[in-house]
């Protein structure tokens, strides 16, 4: 089934204010941050995102029309139409609702990002925990799994969202990073809709002796279970947990449980492993044509291509200002992407050293949960500001009002290419995406992308020197970590880069030098070229291992290494 009316066909509708400047501290999310049950009134109240009013094409049925079949209960229609404001649906909404609905069909729904498909899931998870003539609390009816914890927090406030006006429903989180003892007793106490990040959720089925735990328990009525962002679950290998989980559910053939996988990108993996969540039939519904890029055909998508690694930084400081120059500073909304944790901390580095920037913040998973919350909410509730991450926020986040995504060197795959641009240009708006790479990574552009109608701009490299300068005043740890986590990243496509491992280490040494700014090429631990593959390649500065009581930490510029997929995040 193909849809492909485009939602952004008419101006961008947004409504709502009282965003703020990012230097304003966002009021903490105690709903979210804390483990207490996510009771409607106490989160909705904190939450200080505006109401979006997506550009909706009119032609799309309302969501008032469920009514006249009595599909959906009244008191959520006015939530949905009165509250948050929501006539018309998505079309993503409108192909995948009623079937959804009529039939609980299992359904596996790919659209583009930022179309709504996180309503589009829960309208009939809550419909189906409506249905069942339970006690509220009682039993968790609906269960979502997420791959990252952000994202968990923001499906749980948009549950929290529908749920206002039946607020003895109650939503929990269970994920990574927070305390789990505090989080059981919520779910124990009173959980409808549970949304999970996998490893934690996992963690909470089993008691320490290794029995089946209560929160197990309240899982065994189980109604609905939605996988978001499925492909990115597998992706990042959660396939067992989730195998695990699933285990833990009652029989699907048994039960009468429904479940949906959603994505804005689909894989071929996916589907091969779709059946493990959803019964054999299930439906496939896509609306995006076949052979589309699956990015927004409004976002204009500029190409700049620096010579080497080292020239990246200034590339991307050239590349804002000229985006800058379009739309001013006040309202320059701009996520910055980069490979690693550490390439974050040092572009961030950077970037607040850089005069007539916007003020800038880093998020990534190596900062501690409850710093992680905070800079989300930071951002979410800014009115500009550059947000340097990792892949940690690329998919399903919804921040209002981004106006600009930069991608500093290539993704991991062409999948986060699309998911990391689609936090721009969301519900109706529009935006601009800007990629920046070497020579050496244009194989990516040419090939993983070519269906994508780039706009080549210039590289302005004008900030060379001072970004140097910079660079070379940087605490030695932040330049020796940049260095090793680009090694283990540019490690992992070394054969479509067409590079040795020799060359490969050249190119580090190089971009060490000449645009991490150290005095000499960083020395690596014996162990952790080992775990890099890297043992006995020229080049490479190799130092002894901490002796054994003392290692363990994740910090030293020599220490972790080799893991690129952590790295990465
Ligand atoms: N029918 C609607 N009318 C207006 N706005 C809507 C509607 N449905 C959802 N929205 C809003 O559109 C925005 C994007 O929705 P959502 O985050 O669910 O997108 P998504 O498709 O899941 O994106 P991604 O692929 O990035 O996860 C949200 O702010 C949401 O509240």
């Amino acid at each position: 089934m193909q849809e492909s009316r485009n939602p952004a066909s008419r101006p961008n509708r947004r409504r709502g204010g009282g965003s703020k400047s990012m230097s304003t501290r966002a009021p903490r999310n105690e709903g979210i941050s804390g483990t207490a049950p996510l009771n409607s009134t106490r989160l909705f109240s904190a939450v200080s995102q505006p109401a979006l009013t997506i550009a909706v094409p009119a032609d799309t049925p309302k969501f008032a029309d469920l009514a006249s079949e009595k599909l959906i209960n009244p008191l959520l229609l006015e939530t949905i139409t009165q509250d948050m404001k929501f006539n018309h649906m998505t079309p993503v909404q409108a192909a995948t609702l009623r079937p959804l609905l009529t039939e609980r069909k299992d359904m596996l729904a790919q659209a583009k990002t930022g179309t709504g498909k996180t309503v589009a899931f829960l309208v009939p998870l809550l419909e189906t925990m409506f249905s069942r003539k339970r006690k509220p609390g009682q039993n968790i009816s609906g269960l979502v799994i997420s791959p990252t914890r952000e994202l968990a927090m923001q499906i749980a406030n948009e549950a929290t969202s529908l749920l206002q006006r039946m607020p003895q429903y109650k939503v929990c989180i269970a994920i990574g990073g927070t305390n789990k003892g505090s989080e059981e007793r919520s779910i124990l106490r009173g959980c409808d809709l549970l949304i999970a990040t996998p490893g934690r959720l996992l963690d909470h089925l089993k008691t320490d002796a290794g029995d089946y735990s209560a929160v197990h328990e309240r899982l065994q009525f189980l109604d609905t279970i939605v996988l978001d962002e499925a492909d990115r679950m597998l992706d990042i290998g959660f396939l067992p947990a989730l195998k695990q989980i699933i285990n833990c559910l009652p029989n699907k053939e048994s039960s009468e449980r429904q479940g949906m996988l959603f994505s804005a990108t689909i894989t071929d993996q996916l589907k091969s492993v779709a059946h493990i969540a959803l019964s054999k039939d299930y439906t496939f519904i896509s609306t995006i044509p076949e052979g589309e890029a699956g990015t927004h055909e409004r976002v204009p998508q500029h190409l700049v291509v620096v010579p080497t690694f080292s020239d990246m930084a200034a590339g991307l400081v050239g590349a804002l200002r000229q985006e800058i120059s379009q739309v001013g500073t006040d309202s320059f909304k701009t996520i910055v992407f980069a490979p690693t944790a550490a390439l974050v901390d040092f572009y961030a580095e950077i970037l607040q050293k850089t005069p007539n920037l916007p003020s800038i913040i880093a998020l990534h998973s190596r900062m501690t949960q409850s710093k992680r919350t905070r800079t989300t909410e930071e951002f979410r509730s800014a009115k500009n500001g550059i947000l340097l991450a990792t892949d940690v926020i690329a998919r399903g986040m919804d921040f209002p009002s981004v106006t600009n995504v930069f991608q500093a060197g290539i993704p991991a795959d062409r999948e986060s290419y699309i998911h990391r641009l689609g936090r721009t240009a969301r519900a109706g708006a529009e935006g601009r995406g800007t990629f920046i790479i070497t020579t050496h990574e244009k194989y990516f552009a040419d090939y993983k992308l070519k269906d994508v109608a780039f706009t080549k701009s210039e590289a302005d490299l004008s900030a060379k020197n001072d970004v140097l300068r910079v660079a070379e005043r940087l605490d030695p740890d932040v330049q020796a970590k940049a260095y090793q986590s680009w090694l283990g990243y540019y490690k992992g496509p070394i054969k479509q880069l067409q590079w040795s491992v020799d060359q490969l280490v050249k190119e580090a040494n190089a971009f060490a030098v000449n645009g991490l700014g150290a005095a000499e090429v960083p020395t690596l631990r014996k162990s952790t070229v080992g775990k890099m593959g890297l043992k006995g390649v020229r080049g490479l500065v190799v130092g002894p291992d901490p002796p054994k009581e003392s290692r363990g930490g994740r910090g030293g510029g020599g220490g972790g290494g080799g893991q690129a997929k952590r790295q990465r995040m």
